[in-house]
């Protein structure tokens, strides 16, 4: 089999893939007409990508292809319709860049309230200027809101209350009491977040539900001196109403990670109102860029190659798309501390799936039970969301899907 690594990546993963007799074609320098050129010309049954855009253009011109790996969370940068309406799967590397993220935010967070970067400015200029500094708030009980209580979400969570910060937050695909089990205070809605936040932090793909959410109408519910965190997506931000605000409220500021009209990482000026603007710190999109990040998401794709390599099947924390034309054979795998499977039953058929078989290993590692339900369903959305809802279940170790064909 045959793998195009387009992006950045884990040496250690590659070198596995090759000692598995797996060809791997690395060139992290692809992009747009170079990466379609490749695909072409080098027919690659698996592509791995980060943040390079792969365009519908480009998966109708490979027909060699057969499954996308998204080395990250967002799929946003795949054309996931054009994968589906050519039986090419796709699967991101859902949790495994969450800490990385989470400690960007923490990081972000800090910055804001000490004025971090002014301060480097100042010294490397030669100036001391101790007093500029003294009226920086401290962030020890005031609250963090936060918007997207996923894998990300919940890694901000555990590290804003080690700082002290009260910690509230919305999901619609978290309960409230999922949402208490992990100390958060739940809203229903973005709206009740803004009134009550003193910092404000996203964790939300880009969906057509997301897109332009950081608006006018969402910051004039904000608090005067609120502090708006985005490591997710650029386009979260209405850019045009975002700078307004900045201008017309001294206290508020805004720092992220994320920008619309991101060059690709291989591209260097960025000439942008946003991240030039005083009262905005930014990073280069680099929630994800540690090597622990790394190494994780490496791991996560690899085990997704070998066992599509072996048996041209995905099984994957996440399987974002599906064939449309068929009704699609999935197992929806849980390893748990040995609740019943009722609830799962029940919201399973509640999707319209056809339960087919339910396999059950007690006591696998000595203290987990773990199930594997095999299904039909055509309805992939509401499939993955009861999995989604099944990893934040309070006693579910894990669970997964895995596409069977
Ligand atoms: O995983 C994600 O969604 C990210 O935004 C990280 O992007 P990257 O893989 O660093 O290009």
């Amino acid at each position: 089999m045959k793998v195009l690594v387009a992006d950045l990546f884990s040496q250690a993963a590659l070198d596995e893939m090759s000692n598995a007799g797996i060809q791997v074609i690395y060139n992290h320098a692809l992009n747009g007409d170079s990466l379609k050129a490749v695909l072409q010309s080098e027919a690659p049954e698996v592509l791995v990508v980060r943040s390079t855009k792969v365009t519908g253009d480009m998966i109708t011109s490979s027909p060699s292809l057969e499954f996308i790996i998204r080395a990250g969370a967002g799929v946003d940068n795949i054309d996931c319709v054009a994968a589906s309406k050519n039986s090419i799967f796709v699967a991101n590397c859902p949790g495994k860049n969450s800490v990385a993220v989470a400690e960007l935010v923490m990081g972000h967070i800090l910055s804001v309230d000490r004025r971090l970067p002014e301060n480097y400015a100042l010294l490397k200029q030669g100036k001391w200027n101790k007093g500029a500094f003294s009226e920086c708030t401290g962030i020890k009980g005031r609250k963090i809101g936060i918007i997207g209580l996923g894998a990300i979400g919940k890694e901000v969570s555990v590290r804003a209350k080690s700082f002290g910060l009260e910690v509230c937050g919305t999901d619609p695909f978290v309960s409230a009491a999922q949402a208490h089990a992990l100390g958060i205070e739940y809203f229903n809605t973005i709206e009740e977040v803004a009134r009550v936040s003193d910092i404000i932090t996203f964790h939300v793909p880009s969906t057509p539900q997301t897109k332009g959410m950081i608006n006018s109408a969402f910051l004039a519910l904000c608090k005067e001196n609120v502090v708006i965190i985005n490591t997710s997506r650029g386009d979260l931000a209405n850019e045009a109403e975002l700078l307004r605000e900045l201008e017309a409220r001294p206290g508020f500021w805004y720092a992220c990670d994320v920008y619309l009209g991101e060059p690709a990482a291989k591209e260097c000026d960025f000439v942008h109102a946003l991240a030039q603007h005083p009262k905005v710190y930014g990073s280069h999109h680099i929630g994800a860029s540690t090597k622990q990040a790394e190494t994780a998401i490496g791991l996560e794709a690899l085990r997704m190659i070998l066992q599509y390599s072996k048996t041209r099947k995905v099984d994957a924390g996440n399987l974002v798309n599906m064939q449309t034309a068929t009704k699609a054979k999935f197992s929806v795998n849980v390893r748990h501390h040995g609740q019943a499977l009722a609830g799962l039953l029940t919201s399973l058929v509640e999707c319209g799936c056809k339960v087919q078989e339910i396999e059950n290993k007690a006591f696998k590692d000595g203290a987990a039970f773990t199930a594997t339900v095999y299904l039909d369903c055509d309805n992939l959305e509401c499939l993955q969301g009861i999995v989604a809802g099944l990893n934040g279940k309070e006693g579910v170790i894990h669970a997964n899907l895995v596409h069977l064909g």
